[in-house]
């Protein structure tokens, strides 16, 4: 069965289309401010006829910054019904010969199954190279399907053999994920999913189709445009797998729910989080472990340095940087900034040479599945804000421990933010049970970190405590411009943390 959806957008133009499209879509990172302009900087037909897929780069430029988009169009004379949540309007564009409904192709099981044909045979496209990890196969029969809830890219999963994460915002050079897992599965690290293929655009396509900005050079633009641009990394799906983030919500929507005995309060210590059902801490603690373990194989994969205490300042310098900026921007952040500073200053202070070694770069309980084996380690890109040399950057082990102390703090707020205005006496029964449930679990993950061989968190205090802040102050900002509603889940826990 075909219909029109009821009144999608229609114009000559592929680009006016997408530019009303872009703003919408979760993986947009430009949220908090107007596209100045859009531009296709690469197009090439990966499959001709009806449906038809094509493969984009858009070009997209804010103030003076130009991001580079991924993005696979589907196009069709008739529209099935179960693709009409993703169109993106109906086109009559001669220029670029287009006529029919464009729509997001990852959502189209019919165009993104010929993604595994080409990786299984290793074809090149144009500027597309499909390719094989070495020593694997690839199976060509199996239709993908996007996976649902909170991501930044978007994921296929083909079957019940392989999970594809297509890019969104495209970064210079080889993919820090695909890199850090073909090192990890050598070395036989148990803690990542093996790779099976990827695709990757050929090296400089970025940085020349990047349009330069009025006021300066496309962001896009860097020193890894002699690398191939990764697009898609194919990895094996661990079907038994459930994210951390929703083990944590369940154990939390637990402890919320166990029944309060009047007149106790406050009776919500750590201890008592333990007591509920759903309890977190054992997991917890073998997350910790598994982070130094895969801590261990990073240093071992990729080498350890002393950084001086020059480059620490450097470093400090940089989260103020980064505090002056978002404050500017989030106006509710600006009154924890003195106590935000303070701490980064005594890191400052008391700089001292540090081991500095690969890291996750943006840890959270998001990133890690348990499976019936244990916790894996999910997406080493870094954080998508930050520049391709930064997310590549060596750093202290450390920071992914605050990162993920901090997902401890998101887990056991995200309830309490999204029950909107409660009574106060309501509010802060909550808050008493969702700072339990994190401090628990908090101790438990840094325990399980140092007994498996971690610096121990409790004695570098002040360095996880400026992570922690400087991870906050990255947060507020990722929310303000993807995500504004979740904006008073970081607001809240660093209420706590800066009070
Ligand atoms: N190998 C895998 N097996 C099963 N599920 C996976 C796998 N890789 C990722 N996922 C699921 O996809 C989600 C998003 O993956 P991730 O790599 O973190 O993408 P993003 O960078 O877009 O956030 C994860 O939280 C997890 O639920
Ligand atoms: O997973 P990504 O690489 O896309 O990371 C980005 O998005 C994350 C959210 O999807 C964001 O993480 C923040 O929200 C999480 C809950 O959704 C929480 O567990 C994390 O602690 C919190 O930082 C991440 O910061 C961002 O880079």
């Amino acid at each position: 069965m075909t219909v029109a959806p009821s009144d999608p957008p229609t114009g000559t133009s592929l680009v006016r289309l997408l530019a009303g499209w872009l703003p919408q879509q979760r993986w947009f990172g430009g949220k908090d401010g107007p596209i100045h302009d859009l531009t296709i900087g690469t197009a090439t037909e990966l499959r001709p006829g009806d449906p038809a897929l094509h493969h984009l780069v858009l070009d997209v430029r804010q103030d003076d910054t130009t991001d580079h988009y991924q993005l696979l169009l589907g196009v069709r004379r008739d529209l099935p019904e179960h693709l009409a949540p993703v169109v993106i309007g109906r086109l009559e564009d001669l220029e670029q010969g287009i006529t029919g409904y464009v729509y997001d192709a990852a959502h189209d099981a019919e165009l993104t199954r010929p993604l595994l044909e080409l990786m299984a045979e290793e074809r090149t496209v144009g500027p597309l190279a499909f390719r094989r990890a070495p020593g694997t196969g690839i199976r060509t029969d199996l239709d993908g399907a996007p996976i649902q809830g909170e991501q930044s890219n978007t994921s296929l999963i083909f079957g019940d053999a392989y999970i594809c994460k297509l890019f969104r915002r495209l970064s210079p050079g080889v993919s820090p994920d695909l890199e850090v897992n073909l090192a990890l599965s050598r070395r036989g690290c148990e803690h990542v999913p093996s790779v099976h293929g990827w695709i990757e655009l050929e090296p400089g396509t970025l940085a020349t189709a990047g349009r330069p900005s009025a006021n300066g050079p496309s962001s896009g633009a860097g020193s890894s445009g002699d690398e191939p641009v990764t697009l898609a990394l194919l990895s094996e799906f661990l079907l038994t797998a459930t994210d951390g983030w929703q083990l944590a919500l369940t154990s939390v929507r637990d402890w919320f729910a166990q029944p309060t005995t009047p007149g106790t309060a406050p009776a919500f210590t750590a201890e008592d989080a333990g007591a509920a059902g759903g309890d977190f801490a054992a997991e917890a603690e073998r997350l910790g472990a598994a982070t130094a373990e895969v801590h261990r194989d990073l240093a071992a994969a990729f080498g350890v340095t002393q950084a001086p205490p020059e480059l620490v300042r450097r470093i400090v310098f940089a989260m103020h940087e980064q505090l002056d900026q978002v404050s500017a921007a989030v106006p509710q952040l600006r009154p924890y900034a003195p106590a935000i500073r303070e701490v980064f200053d005594r890191v400052a202070a008391e700089a001292a040479p540090l081991p500095f070694q690969r890291v996750h770069g943006d840890y959270h309980l998001g990133q890690v599945l348990r499976t019936d084996s244990g916790w894996t380690l999910l997406d080493f890109e870094g954080e998508p804000a930050r520049t391709p040399a930064e997310r590549r950057a060596p750093a202290h082990p450390l920071r992914d421990v605050a990162g993920m102390l901090r997902s401890f703090e998101y887990a056991a707020r995200f309830l309490l933010a999204r029950e909107g205005d409660l009574p106060p006496q309501a509010a802060d029964a909550l808050e008493l049970r969702a700072q339990a449930w994190a401090e628990r679990n908090r101790a438990a993950f840094c325990a399980g970190y140092a007994a498996a061989g971690g610096p121990d968190p409790a004695a570098y205090a002040t360095l996880v405590r400026a992570f922690e802040f400087d991870k906050a102050v990255y947060e507020i900002r990722y929310e303000a411009r993807n995500r504004p509603s979740w904006l008073p889940v970081p607001l809240r826990s660093l209420a706590r943390l800066a009070g």
